[in-house]
């Protein structure tokens, strides 16, 4: 491994040679697409004009930032502890290098609930999207600040065309505007900094405003309290993405049960900070 690559340079390359091993497979996967029903919007429909705030709640192993979470957890077992305790989807983080995770993890989980899945990954070419339907996913993420300005519209065009919702990963105002501009209907704020893996919840207060209220909005990383979420419904979040903090747990659907007891509450308003 090269020590002067980042992390993210590693696996955008890692990315690359899974993509060339991809490529011989790509008339193939096209056909079974086609035997595939459309249109898959159960992700957006599970988490849209809700009474109380949605959780898609995360299966990953480990992560750059803080190594092991639950490196042999079940992903079935762990999955259904979610789905019993009220998640409204499911997150599977995939990449291996990593985070330890594995399409695979997805596959198994699929036939094991019905929740609506989102595939969570580097995602940086057209064959990769095919995979995750293949796989079973209903949503992928589409992270900006991973993609050239061009390759991003041209991604996430693709993701309308083959019928698939990606959930579009913001970090600042320059992606904000980035994501509104391809007419991303489902947003995500990621309050940690993918170079730095600084935490900070106050990014999704101050993102939360710039957003239109006909958006979905999700705030993702670093939640792990009921305070945390009734503030981000307040402030007009839709939805909130938990990993580690529910990987952690001994009894995640009691965990559930506590970060969701006082968010069964309307959505707040996404106030511009301009007009207080
Ligand atoms: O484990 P946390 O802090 O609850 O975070 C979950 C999720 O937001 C995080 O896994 C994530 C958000 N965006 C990503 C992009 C790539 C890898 C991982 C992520």
């Amino acid at each position: 491994m090269n020590r002067n690559l980042s992390w993210l340079d590693q696996i955008i390359a890692s990315k690359k040679e899974e993509i060339k091993k991809l490529l011989p497979l790509h008339s193939k996967m096209e056909k079974e697409l086609s035997e595939l029903s459309m249109p898959r919007k159960a992700f957006s429909a599970a988490l849209r004009h809700k009474k109380k705030m949605g959780l898609i709640a995360e299966f990953k192993r480990s992560s750059p930032s803080i190594g092991v979470i639950g490196s042999s957890t079940d992903p079935i077992l762990q999955v259904s502890k979610y789905r019993k305790a009220g998640a409204d989807c499911i997150s599977v983080l995939t990449e291996e290098k990593f985070f330890n995770g594995s399409l695979e993890d997805l596959k198994k989980i699929r036939q094991s609930v019905k929740l609506p899945l989102l595939r969570k990954d580097f995602i940086i070419h057209e064959l990769q999207i095919l995979q995750s339907i293949l796989a079973g996913a209903d949503a992928i993420l589409l992270i900006v600040s991973i993609l050239p300005v061009k390759d991003f519209f041209r991604l996430y065009s693709y993701c309308m065309q083959v019928g698939i919702e990606p959930l579009v990963e913001v970090h600042d105002e320059v992606e904000i505007e980035r994501a509104l501009e391809a007419g991303a209907s489902i947003i995500g704020i990621n309050n940690r900094d993918l170079r730095t893996f600084h935490v900070d919840l106050l990014v999704s207060r101050r993102l939360l405003p710039l957003i239109p209220e006909d958006k979905i909005v999700v705030s993702e990383s670093g939640i792990s309290s009921s305070d945390d979420l009734c503030d981000l419904r307040m402030r007009g979040a839709d939805a909130v993405l938990v990993g580690e903090f529910l990987m952690r747990q001994e009894d995640p659907a009691k965990a559930i049960a506590d970060l969701l007891s006082r968010s069964f509450l309307p959505r707040g308003t996404r106030k511009s900070p301009i007009f207080g």
